[in-house]
């Protein structure tokens, strides 16, 4: 097949973590017989230096035309000054608006290889698979924002309209999963949170009788996904929310640099991106884990290309490099780190070898 990707390698360790899926993907296009081609463009801290603008109107209309986005980060600490008229983050939250992205897809399968680099105890974390569909395009991060000298307010606002769509792909995709929908609220405080907490209900009841729904809120969710995070399948909940529950479940598969995304809305185009951000603490150094953007880039395959044969085999080479033992300073013991570098090269190794899933056309 052929499709055009943008790639939108952004800050910090961005450009590192996106150069080293790009090379998974051509590799993916070369063994497979399709054609990607791909093209990059400005957006973040790097859009602002060389056009004042965090999302270049060039950007956003190259992202519409394509069949995908892989984003690598945005932002650091030298667009961060709180008086800048543009931060790196609008550019970010400003395409997945523009893009009508609302569902953000993060999934965490922890590996067996790098179960020692949780700080959760292994016995908890085998056979862990969770999903969590994150509300992206509302809420908090999108309400009317005000500021003067002595207060600030952020207006935190979600619609009946904003809730069903996002309930809905949840319980969508755990139909194909275990069947089980946990959604995440703040009820005993926030109306917005009661607003969410009926319609998700209403959702479930009416359009999804074979799927079962409960109720957590936010608080005691936290702690229940490290006490017992087998216990849960597919998680829901709103922007701000699934943005922190997500950092958290990165420690169940051992590092930040593990998870991948995928952003989806009713339109073609998705955006693949890493849940982590820019890493200014290990920018430049080729130190970067890129396994959370190749797994990004695995998603893109699945759900903008439908090479799903394909994606499972990225999956498949990055849990064969972490198994070789193949690990970026993230998740090894001090001193036997591996780069960005040799961690592709593994990967990349890895996807040379015949892949376990069927009905490839090799
Ligand atoms: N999607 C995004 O573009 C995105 C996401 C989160 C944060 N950010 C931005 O990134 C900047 C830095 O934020 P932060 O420091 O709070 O969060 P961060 O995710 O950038 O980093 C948190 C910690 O995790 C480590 N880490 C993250 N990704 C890693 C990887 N691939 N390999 C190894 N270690 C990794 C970092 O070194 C750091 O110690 C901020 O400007 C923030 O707004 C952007
Ligand atoms: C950079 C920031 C706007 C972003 C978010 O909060 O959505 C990030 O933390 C993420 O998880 O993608
Ligand atoms: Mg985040």
């Amino acid at each position: 097949m052929h499709a055009e990707i943008v790639v939108l390698p952004g800050d910090g360790i961005g450009p590192e973590v996106t150069a080293a899926a790009v090379e998974v993907l051509r590799a993916v296009a070369r063994r497979y017989h399709h054609r990607f081609t791909l093209h990059e463009h400005l957006i973040g801290g790097a859009a602002i230096d060389a056009t004042g603008e965090a999302l270049p109107e060039a950007t956003l209309a190259a992202c519409r035309r394509a069949d995908a986005v892989l984003l690598g980060a945005v932002g650091g600490p030298k667009w961060s000054d709180p008086k800048a008229p543009v931060r790196p983050e609008q550019g970010l939250l400003a395409l997945r608006k523009g893009l009508g992205l609302y569902a953000n897809l993060r999934p965490v399968q922890p590996h067996a290889a790098t179960l020692g680099a949780s700080p959760i105890k292994p016995h908890l974390l085998a056979g862990v698979d969770l999903l969590v569909v994150r509300e992206l395009t509302g809420g908090i991060y999108f309400g009317d924002k005000q500021r003067s000298a002595d207060r600030a307010s952020d207006l935190c606002e979600y619609s009946v309209a904003e809730i069903e769509r996002v309930v809905r792909r949840a319980c969508a995709l755990a139909r194909g999963r275990r069947g089980q929908v946990v959604s995440v609220d703040k009820a005993n405080v926030l109306e917005t949170s009661r607003l969410w907490r009926e319609t998700a209900t209403r959702v479930a009841r009416e359009e999804f009788p074979d799927v079962t729904l409960e109720h957590q809120l936010v608080d005691s969710m936290a702690m229940h996904l490290i006490a017992k995070p087998r216990a849960f399948d597919v998680i829901v909940t709103e922007n701000m929310f699934g943005d922190i529950l997500t950092d958290e479940a990165s420690m169940l598969a051992g590092s930040l640099g593990l998870l991948p995304s995928a952003s989806l809305g009713e339109g073609k185009v998705g955006l693949y991106e890493p849940i982590h951000g820019s890493a200014p603490d290990i920018a430049g150094r080729g130190i970067a884990n890129p396994c959370g953007t190749i797994l990004s880039a695995a998603l893109l395959l699945r759900h903008s290309l439908g090479l799903a044969d394909e994606a499972a085999c990225v999956e498949q080479a990055v849990a064969g490099a972490l198994e070789r033992g193949v690990l970026s300073a993230d998740l090894a013991p001090e001193g036997r780190a591996a780069t960005t570098a040799e961690v592709t090269a593994a990967v990349l190794a890895q996807l040379e070898l015949p892949c376990q899933v069927a009905e490839l056309r090799d």
